[in-house]
């Protein structure tokens, strides 16, 4: 009977298969989580653990595309219905090569959210980071208390790290993996790295500085999403409702209980309420998350009064605090061999067979990121293993689509593009982009209007802290450096340095002319987070207490980027994942004595997930 049921309805029982789109939902759950991305899918899935839980997980968007599988073919997704299309307002302080001054702030509108649409780099950050978030006031959130968090996610492929179980871990839901596809210039980045005396180590191990290959939330060579991680393999789960296409307005909110009871939201153009027995979620992301709380009146009194929104609750860091990680774009080199990752040569009818078939290829690389770096400025305190740059190396840069793309993606106008890139449209080039880790610039957003489908405006400030100038312009100088090794003259690496329009009256190579440059090309690496930051009581500006409950109404938690008090170093969905699979455990810790738990270790499967053995596989066998 299991054969014929298995063969009539595979695509029920296809493990990774997606999720269901619920068309009719109850009245009320015991949580509504909003926003299914890198955190959301995470609380999906853990909170439904929980037997006797009901669950309903509210995305905007839909749900994942062949193409957004398919790691080259990433950039594709930006400005695509995938993405929320934000721009920042237009400042003066960077992105001035950019169309209307303004950056392109990406965001996945798509279950799985912005795991969707990233470059899949798995950086777990460094132990400071945790370290300095406790010692602002924040118990159980060091970097001893979070390791195990990242680990219960982790299915790591790679057995030379998987042997190190002090820091890897495998059999969770998110795998991780080496890149299935190389070219030699990443092997020349590695090279070169020794050769200036870095060592090659396991950059989410026991030391951060230093070169390594990157590896990625990849399965198979396709993307790992979140959605694809926690969501499918869970999808038959009875207490888990998804519906999809539903924009949440607003958090409905006891004004006298200080209590949150419900959220409101828009699917298929109609207005629905649904009511929360336990607590709303929060998940929406470093945009989303603080935008939703001012539309519901939790967040400064002033600019809410201002947009004509009721206050329920004071709270002054609301869309404060925001911080991002910006690299330098355009730090391109030309090399004199066939090797790098030129597309118009590399996306083919061979690479396609080579990815269906055999799961590898130019297909199967990260739009050419090779080689992770973290390495120290001068601006850096070398003994403490704290790097404050991290290099993203590649066997690609802007020009190598054929000027389509990446262009397109950060917004970059057609005259800069042609100035400076022009003359290497599809040519063979590698690439480095010098991210600076820890920047003192903070960022806001705040309501455009109480419409809740306006945008928020959104002000990036970046560079506007002397210190981060400095920073950044010694990270440029440090990769333009990288060219000079024996290693990459190997290739013939030769620095494009075409100088760009606006600083072409400084000479070139000066301080003055690189502080010049970072203001142009000011490239966002997408980390948007602490807009509802994480924080003791005595901190005015702190958002969520060190549960993730928001502070001044109950029944109400944030679980995303947002609440990073500060940025870690190195990129953030590992952490934010981290974070959703610590709230997760919080949010149980505070019910869970009144139920059941059928967590992964310790209980049952449901007799459903059992004969479908839906579940992976090895968990639904331990338990039974
Ligand atoms: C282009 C790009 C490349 C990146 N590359 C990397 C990388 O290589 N490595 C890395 O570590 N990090 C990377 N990042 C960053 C990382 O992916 C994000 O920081 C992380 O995914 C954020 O997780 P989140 O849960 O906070 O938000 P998201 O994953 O963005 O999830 C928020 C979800 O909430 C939904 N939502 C928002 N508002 C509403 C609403 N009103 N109603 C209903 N739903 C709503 C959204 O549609 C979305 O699905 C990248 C990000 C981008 C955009």
């Amino acid at each position: 009977m299991l054969a014929a049921l298995a063969y009539f309805h595979y695509d029920l029982l296809d493990p990774e298969n997606r999720p269901f789109n619920q068309k009719y939902l109850r009245e009320e759950y015991d949580f509504v989580i909003i926003g299914g991305g890198s955190a959301g899918a995470v609380l999906a899935n853990r909170l439904t653990e929980v037997e006797g839980w009901n669950v309903l997980l509210l995305e905007a968007g839909g749900h994942e595309t062949d193409i957004s599988d398919v790691p080259l073919l990433s950039l594709y997704l930006h400005k695509s219905k995938l993405d929320w299309k934000y721009r920042t307002q237009p400042q003066d302080s960077a992105c001035q090569a950019m169309i209307d001054k303004r950056c392109s702030w990406t965001k996945g509108k798509v279950l799985g959210g912005s795991s969707v649409l990233n470059t899949m780099l798995y950086i777990r950050g460094n132990k400071r980071d945790f370290d300095q978030w406790e010692s602002f006031g924040n118990p159980g959130w060091g970097y001893e208390d979070v390791l195990p968090y990242f680990k219960k996610s982790e299915d790591q492929r790679n057995p030379y790290l998987a042997k190190d179980t002090k820091y890897h871990s495998t059999g969770g839901y998110l795998t991780v993996q080496d890149a299935p596809y190389n070219t030699p210039i990443g092997a020349a980045f590695l090279q070169a790295g020794e050769e200036m005396g870095y060592d090659i180590l396991d950059i989410n191990g026991a030391q951060q500085t230093g070169y390594a290959w990157y590896q990625f939330t990849m399965r198979r060579g396709t993307r790992c999403s979140t959605a694809k991680a926690f969501l499918r393999p869970v999808r038959v789960r009875q207490n888990l409702h998804i519906a999809l296409f539903s924009h949440v307005t607003k958090v409905l909110i006891d004004k006298d209980k200080k209590r949150a009871y419900g959220v409101e939201f828009f699917r298929d153009g109609i207005k629905q309420v649904v009511y929360a027995k336990r607590e709303v979620i929060l998940a929406a992301g470093a945009i989303g998350s603080p935008q939703l709380l001012m539309l519901s009146g939790i967040g400064p009194a002033q600019h809410l009064e201002e947009v004509g929104i009721d206050v329920v609750y004071n709270s002054a860091g609301v869309g404060r605090n925001l911080q991002d990680h910006i690299a330098v774009g355009g730090i391109v080199f030309q090399i004199d061999y066939p090797i790098s990752i030129v597309m118009n040569r590399l996306v083919n009818i061979n690479s396609a067979l080579r990815y269906a078939v055999t799961e590898d290829g130019p297909l199967t690389s990260s739009i050419g990121l090779e080689v992770v770096a973290f390495i120290n400025t001068k601006y850096a305190n070398e003994t403490e293993d704290w790097p404050d740059i991290e290099f993203m190396m590649t066997s690609a840069s802007i020009p190598s689509d054929g000027g389509t793309q990446v262009k397109v993606a950060h917004g970059i106008t057609d005259e800069f593009y042609e100035e400076v890139f022009g003359h290497l449209t599809s040519k063979d080039v590698c690439g480095i982009f010098p991210m600076m880790l820890r920047p003192k610039s903070r960022g806001f957003i705040k309501l455009r209007s109480k419409n809740p489908l306006d945008y928020p405006l959104m002000y990036h400030n970046y560079l506007t802290h002397p210190d981060d100038v400095g920073v950044m312009r010694e990270g440029v100088k440090a990769a333009v450096a990288v060219a000079e090794t024996a290693a990459m003259k190997r290739l013939g690496a030769r620095y494009n340095s075409k100088p760009v329009p606006n600083c072409k009256h400084l000479p070139l190579y000066t301080d003055e002319y690189w502080e010049c440059y970072i203001r142009q090309y000011t490239m966002t690496i997408y980390h948007l987070s602490g807009t509802a930051k994480m924080g003791p009581s005595s901190d005015p500006m702190a958002v969520v207490d060190p549960e993730l409950r928001v502070y001044g109404v109950e029944g109400l938690r944030v679980i995303d980027a947002s609440i990073m008090p500060a940025v870690t170093n190195g990129n953030i969905n590992a952490p934010v994942i981290m974070i959703a699979e610590k709230g997760s455990d919080l949010i149980k810790n505070t019910w869970k004595p009144k139920q059941k738990s059928r967590s992964r270790r310790s209980s049952k499967c449901s007799k459903l997930e059992q004969i479908l053995k839906i579940e992976r596989t090895s968990q639904c066998q331990k338990e039974r």
